[in-house]
């Protein structure tokens, strides 16, 4: 059967996939708005190479946008901004920038790493990126490299980083602990409002829901699905006769016996006192109540066994198809007048009954 703890927290990891999409797409749009501005006004002032580059940054950072927009790969886009940010630091660093102020956006690197990956891959690319920096510094002589910088400025530049790097990596940690306590919370709450207390099956509320949903599959693909409206048999004498707390453990009894018995995509929820809906999609009215059948029979034959009483339980069902029914209401609706002619026809019975014709044809009535 479905569990309504993995939805919810399905339902959360969708929500955050959605805000960190937005967040990326906007940090893309203002990293090319500033890296065209500078790269203007390094034109403006005679560098043009330094203008050239930055310019072949912005295209790059744009290019991860139309990525995204073609794929919806968010690890690849997260990817390709890491590799994109650490080549143009790194340049920064090697060619000293304007007026070697190049490496002043360094700074930027350390919280924007921690946003886009995990702080282990994050400290891993910010430490390799700090060597390629050391060796710039140590040897000007390198190719490529065209900045110098003074002894002071090193010694400051990389105290300063390191600083930044780990009051970052603080900030990350705690806020990722206080992310996943949040999420947690929720689901847990998301699942008591999906969940009846007492048999850890789904509720009347959750399962209106997937019945609206399996409803509109239907509209859209024409798939059936099935249900069958379950109610245990003269279940006020066993709370008269043995107690309440009898009666509720016949009730947790019974939902381990109704998850054993249905299929993994199958739904089952307590509908109301001791009233349960099994919600079968891709499934036929014949296998419908195939099913309730072989449901009735297990319950028949099981012992429910309170403080070394057995007692006595049995089940009436209605059964109906949603090729049957014109909408959703119609389809409860005659799902419960089924499970009423079940009862009055002398319960511990399915309704409607299934006749084997002369021609060996299945039919129910
Ligand atoms: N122990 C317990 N009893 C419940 C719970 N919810 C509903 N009930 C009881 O279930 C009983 C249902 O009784 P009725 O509606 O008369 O139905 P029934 O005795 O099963 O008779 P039929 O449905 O006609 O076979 C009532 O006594 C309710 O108090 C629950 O959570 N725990």
């Amino acid at each position: 059967m479905t569990d309504p703890l993995s939805a919810s927290h399905e339902a959360a990891g969708a929500r955050e996939d959605a805000q960190v999409a937005g967040l990326l797409n906007w940090l893309s749009g203002a990293a090319i708005l500033f890296l065209s501005g500078i790269g203007t006004k390094a034109w403006f002032a005679g560098h043009t190479l330094h203008a050239w580059v930055l310019w072949i940054f912005a295209v790059l950072v744009g290019l991860t946008i139309v990525q995204f927009s073609l794929t919806r790969n968010q690890p690849r886009q997260k990817a390709s901004l890491i590799v994109i940010a650490a080549l143009l630091f790194m340049y920064l660093v090697a060619s000293g920038g304007e007026s070697n102020t190049g490496p002043l956006w360094f700074y930027v690197f350390p919280p924007l790493l921690f946003f886009l990956t995990d702080l282990k891959t994050g400290t891993a690319v910010l430490l390799m990126c700090c060597l390629v920096a050391a060796i710039v510094f140590e040897f000007p002589q390198l190719p490529f490299v065209g900045a110098h910088y003074s002894y002071d400025f090193k010694i400051r530049f990389f105290a300063t980083l390191a600083f930044e790097s780990i009051f970052c990596f603080i900030l990350e940690a705690g806020r990722l602990k206080a992310r996943n306590e949040l999420v947690e919370l929720a689901a847990t709450h998301e699942h008591a409002a999906r969940t009846d207390e007492l048999t850890g099956l789904s509720n009347r509320r959750d399962m209106q829901q997937r019945l609206a949903e399996e409803f509109s599959r239907y509209q859209r693909s024409g798939h059936h699905f099935s249900v069958v409206l379950i109610d245990l048999d003269l279940f006020k004498k066993i709370n008269d006769v043995f107690g309440h707390d009898a009666g509720d453990s016949v009730l947790r009894q019974f939902s381990g016996v109704l998850s054993e018995v249905v299929r993994k995509t199958d739904s089952g929820a307590r509908w109301g006192g001791e009233e349960f809906l099994l919600l079968l999609p891709n499934t036929s009215l014949l296998q419908a109540l195939t099913l309730a059948e072989r449901l009735r029979q297990r319950v028949a034959s099981t012992s429910f066994v309170f403080r070394n009483q057995t007692l006595p339980v049995t089940l009436s069902a209605g059964v109906c198809s949603i090729a049957n029914s014109a909408t959703l209401a119609d389809l409860l609706k005659q799902v419960d007048l089924h499970l009423y002619n079940a009862k009055q026809a002398g319960r511990n019975r399915i309704a409607p009954r299934v006749r084997q014709s002369e021609d060996g044809m299945t039919t129910s009535t």
